[in-house]
């Protein structure tokens, strides 16, 4: 045979064999982690882990194999590692962040829905270096001074919902993620951009805008989307062909380009705004032109910001709205404590504990039992030992304290079993914000006598309020200050003027994009929420 023939011949038998050593090495490197029962030869674990509802699922799993296991994965995928080791968790998001990236799987889709901005980049430099450009347009001083947009859109949906009530005989029933998600939208647009979407009001634009972002979570959701999700996976090059949906995923974030262009030049910029853009713009201004951040790129910004701040935002409130709902009695508490307080209230007021500690309780206690973010997907980029606090029995019988990864080691993190996990919550399925309470000044009236408040710090997870809804560590949300403010003022408002009411639908949750609920029995219907609402 002649060399270039045996080259030729040689080369597919290398990729082979070193895709063969690769996962055989993944394989043996998680051998002794413990794996659940019952696989599927087809869908191994992922199908389950998918179909969870309300992190159950992974509890179960943690109760089975201890909060650090590996599942199998899909279609002959190599198995993943999950973690829910609250010492491992920090040691991958805290001290060892950019070791564990994201998935690259991933990151065409990211840029194709948010641009080239923070959620996308990858690599310590690059993504410190953004991170301290865009940190400080949410600083305190900034975030204080976009209370007068925010409470501009909570009082037209109040109005609005209060004109629908009365043109109704008194009452309406509205799907609550449907009455979240325009508000939200409206709130970010004003505060990124400085411009109104009218989505409250039902303007095209805004319709569109938030229909788009339903469909596309609610498509992540189905069967299809799982599916789709595996042949990704396996052929990532397909989101490089020019198909009609791939390009679709773009649309939102090229119309939002399109209004920051205009805005720039109409020259609103100048006089000198107080949304993020106009932040952005003016806090990256420089005279040496080399210097000077791409007005593309803080368009890229304004698109993550309104992508990332929007959805996220919305679930929780129309989950809160809920759980009021559900439990009149701590609703009419809230909306005591609420009416008590003498005019507007204003960020430093949201900001202080003891101002509003129902409404501090009620808010944590939703991120903690509804995190937007219901699981995330990072990967390893290079060999490392994860070290544990509680050592996992492995599949051989041994105690194992810390778990050696390879390089390319898939690892999943279920942020709604780990703020559900009874060994840290107790009741964890149960919502009670009192337990946020407890020990506090003005614990006795809303705690019963005894009551079961939080662990010590370092037994619950590093993250904001020792839950994981906002992450941990230099990647966590940047936007958390103002997503903070905005929730609060939106329940306040809500909750003030008007009551919210149980249909009697039963909840569970899927996870997409972003957590999102369904009424048992009526799963075909996708996302849904039902509350009745009348006049306070
Ligand atoms: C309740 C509302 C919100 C929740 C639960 C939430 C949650 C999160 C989580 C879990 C991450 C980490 C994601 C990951 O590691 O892949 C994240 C990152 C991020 N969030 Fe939020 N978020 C919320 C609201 C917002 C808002 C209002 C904004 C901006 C206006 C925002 C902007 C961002 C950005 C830009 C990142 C990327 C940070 C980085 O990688 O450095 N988020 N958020």
């Amino acid at each position: 045979m002649s060399l270039p023939l045996l080259i030729a011949a040689a080369i597919p038998v290398a990729i082979i064999a070193l895709v063969i050593k690769t996962w055989w090495d993944r394989r043996f490197l998680l051998k002794n982690v413990a794996a659940p029962a019952n696989a599927s030869l087809i869908w191994g674990h992922e199908k389950t882990e998918f179909e969870d509802n309300q992190g159950w699922q992974w509890r179960a799993w943690f109760k089975e194999c201890g909060k650090a296991f590996k599942i199998k994965g899909a279609w002959g995928h190599p198995d993943i590692l999950v973690v829910g080791d609250t010492v491992a968790l920090s040691h991958i998001y805290a001290k060892n962040t950019y070791n564990y990236p994201h998935s690259p799987v991933f990151i065409p889709l990211i840029e194709r829905l948010t641009g080239r901005s923070l959620i996308w980049v990858e690599g310590e430099r690059a993504h410190k270096k953004m991170r301290a450009m865009i940190a400080p347009a949410f600083s305190v001083e900034n975030v204080r001074k976009m209370g007068g947009d925010i409470y501009h859109v909570a009082n037209t949906l109040s109005n609005k919902l209060s004109n629908d009530i009365l043109s109704n005989n008194g009452s309406v029933v509205v799907d609550a993620t449907e009455l979240a998600a325009p508000a939200t939208l409206d709130v970010i647009g004003r505060v990124a951009l400085g411009h109104d979407f009218g989505a409250v009001n039902g303007s095209a634009e805004g319709v569109k805008i938030t229909q788009s972002w339903r469909a596309q979570n609610q498509m992540g959701q189905e069967a299809d989307g799982f599916t789709a999700m595996l042949v990704l996976r396996l052929f990532p090059w397909i989101t490089s062909l020019p198909l009609e949906a791939i390009k679709a995923q773009g649309a939102v974030a090229e119309r939002i380009r399109e209004i920051a262009k205009a805005i720039v030049s109409n020259g609103q910029i100048e006089k000198g705004g107080k949304d993020l853009m106009s932040i952005l713009l003016r806090a990256n201004a420089n005279e040496d032109p080399n210097k000077r951040v791409d007005l593309a790129q803080i368009y890229d910004h304004v698109v993550t910001f309104i992508v990332a701040g929007h959805e996220t935002t919305a679930g929780v409130t129309a989950f809160t709205l809920w759980t009021l709902a559900t439990h009149p009695e701590i609703q009419n508490a809230l909306r005591d404590e609420l009416l008590a307080f003498p005019g507007e209230p204003t960020y430093d007021d949201f900001a202080n504990l003891d101002t509003f500690p129902l409404l501090d309780a009620v808010c944590k206690e939703n991120l903690r039992m509804f995190p937007a973010s219901a699981r995330n997907e990072k990967v390893a980029e290079n060999d490392d030992i994860l070290p544990l606090r509680e050592p996992i029995k492995g599949a051989d019988g041994s105690w194992i304290k810390s778990i050696p990864v390879k390089k390319g080691q898939v690892i999943h993190i279920p942020s709604i079993g780990i703020n559900r996990d009874e060994d840290v919550w107790g009741d964890a399925d149960v919502f009670r914000p009192s337990r946020w309470l407890v020990g506090r000044p003005g614990c006795e009236k809303y705690c019963k006598p005894g009551e079961q408040g939080l662990k010590p710090a370092d037994e619950m997870c590093g993250g904001w309020a020792g839950i994981f809804t906002f992450s941990e560590g230099p990647r966590a949300c940047v936007g958390m200050r103002l997503a903070l403010f905005e929730y609060k003022v939106l329940i306040y408002t809500l909750v003030k003027h008007l009551v919210f009411e149980d249909t009697g639908a039963k909840i569970m949750t899927r996870f997409g994009a972003t957590l999102a609920p369904r009424v048992v029995g009526q799963e075909a219907d996708g996302i849904k929420l039902p509350v009745k609402i009348s006049l306070a």
